[in-house]
């Protein structure tokens, strides 16, 4: 007989073996060491009630899991997760799964756990919260741009936390102990820019006091990040890409050639090569700055992380007489529904406007206010109607299930018994009407 937890303990990961009743039968050294548990405690007990702190499998909390694919027949399974650290605290992790079969032909799952992040960014206001698998891919991609060294260039709607994506991509690079520089391209006049990335020396323009240090050299050894590149004047381009090929600049009215090692973390809400091709953008800069582009997804492609980002935006506003600010189910189903052209950051303002409505800190359908209330959504997008076409077979099931989600409040076992289908076929249906 093999020696299995010999076998699983030469792995410098954490590593667990599943049986098909989601019971983890082995656990590696490397697992108890990480997560601050002996073996006994976890071999019995299932994954997700260790993992999760939940009492349902992952997937029927809307998750990506590596257990209801392998054991639907997928041999190998490979995606970030979010799942409890040894303090309690949610952690990214990029888990491996792989189907192995024992001698008396039952099916386990082995499951390796990769950690993406150290837990410096465990402090609320930096942390980025989701779990829909459009989210979790992105964060994949971030934590891949933090560890290389090229230029990045971060795509995606106004509010939908470029910014942040920016931190955590510096905050797990090499630089992460040295400066994290930004600057909103946007809100700088043109006769200021380069002053302002290169800095200035004493009288250099009128109204100028002082000698100042630009924003390269601040940033030293660190990570830039320029928001909006956009729209940063087309004569001001060609300087930028100067100083990005060279890693040489002048400060304006100086002399002295300085240097600075800065690493290019760009965002932008806009189509840079569209701006290419119209002439508004160089595309030699386009080049140099998108070395690796990552996506942001707008909040309306994963709403099944609004309900978390709602309670985590509440909590930040405190209590109201002692008591902490909540949700009643109606309020947050209402919320899921909202198609968020402002993204976190409307999510965000509407929060607050709730709790300051709610008087006694309890927040309900009637203090959630939408600022465009023709986004709100109560059906799935719906194709551009044709008249006199009565509604098709498949708008009508999505239609359907849109309002079973609401209604059982994004729970999809219920939803896949209350509709009489399996979870699996729930899940597909999902996906196919993008109602994840
Ligand atoms: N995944 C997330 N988890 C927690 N908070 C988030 C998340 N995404 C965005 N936020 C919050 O939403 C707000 C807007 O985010 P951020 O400023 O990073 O957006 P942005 O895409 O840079 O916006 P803009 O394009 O308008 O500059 C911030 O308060 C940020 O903390």
């Amino acid at each position: 007989m093999l020696d299995i937890q010999g076998l699983i303990d030469l792995q410098d990961d954490p590593f667990v073996l599943i049986d098909r009743d989601y019971r983890i039968v082995a656990a590696n050294s490397a697992y108890c060491q990480a997560y601050g548990v002996a073996r006994e405690d976890v071999v019995g007990r299932r994954c997700h009630e260790v993992s999760h702190h939940s009492r349902v499998p992952c997937h029927e909390n809307g998750e990506d899991c590596p257990h209801v694919r392998v054991f639907s027949g997928q041999t190998r399974v490979d995606l970030v997760h979010v799942h409890f650290d040894a303090l309690g605290r949610p952690e990214h992790v990029k888990l491996v799964g792989r189907r192995l079969a024992s001698v008396d032909g039952r099916t386990y799952l082995g499951e390796q756990i990769r950690r993406l992040a150290g837990t410096e960014l465990d402090c609320d206001e930096l942390r980025m919260i989701g779990r829909s698998p459009a989210f979790l891919a992105c964060v994949e991609h971030l934590t891949a741009a933090a560890q290389a060294e090229a230029p990045v260039l971060l795509l995606g709607e106004s509010g939908v936390g470029k910014e942040l994506a920016a931190q955590y991509i510096h905050r797990r690079s090499e630089r992460a102990a040295k400066p994290f520089v930004a600057l909103d391209c946007a809100a700088i006049p043109e006769s200021l820019f380069e002053a302002e990335l290169f800095g200035h020396e004493r009288g250099a323009f009128t109204g100028c006091v002082g000698r100042r240090e630009g924003l390269f050299e601040q940033a030293d050894g660190g990570t830039l990040f320029l928001d909006e590149i956009g729209e940063i004047p087309l004569s001001m381009q060609a300087k930028l890409l100067r100083v990005l090929e060279t890693g040489e600049f002048r400060r304006v009215g100086g002399r002295e050639i300085i240097r600075a090692d800065v690493r290019l973390v760009s965002a932008t809400n806009r189509d840079l090569l569209a701006m290419v091709d119209e002439g508004r953008f160089r595309q030699d800069l386009y080049y140099r700055i998108a070395g690796i582009d990552v996506r942001l997804p707008p909040l309306r492609e994963r709403r099944s992380d609004i309900p978390a980002l709602a309670e985590v935006l509440l909590g930040r506003l405190g209590t109201r007489d002692g008591r902490r600010y909540r949700f009643s189910d109606e309020a947050l189903a209402l919320l899921v529904q909202y198609d968020y052209p402002g993204n976190v950051r409307e999510l965000r303002n509407i929060v607050q406007k709730a709790a300051a409505l709610a008087p006694n800190g309890l927040i309900g359908p009637e203090h959630i206010l939408f600022p465009h209330e023709r986004d709100r959504r109560s059906v799935p997008e719906a194709p551009a109607p044709v008249p006199d076409r009565p509604p098709r077979m498949v708008e009508l099931e999505a239609r359907h299930i849109a309002e079973m989600l609401t209604r059982h409040q994004g729970n999809r076992r219920r939803v896949a018994q209350a509709l009489g289908i399996s979870e699996r076929t729930l899940y597909r249906k999902l996906a196919r009407y993008q109602l994840r």
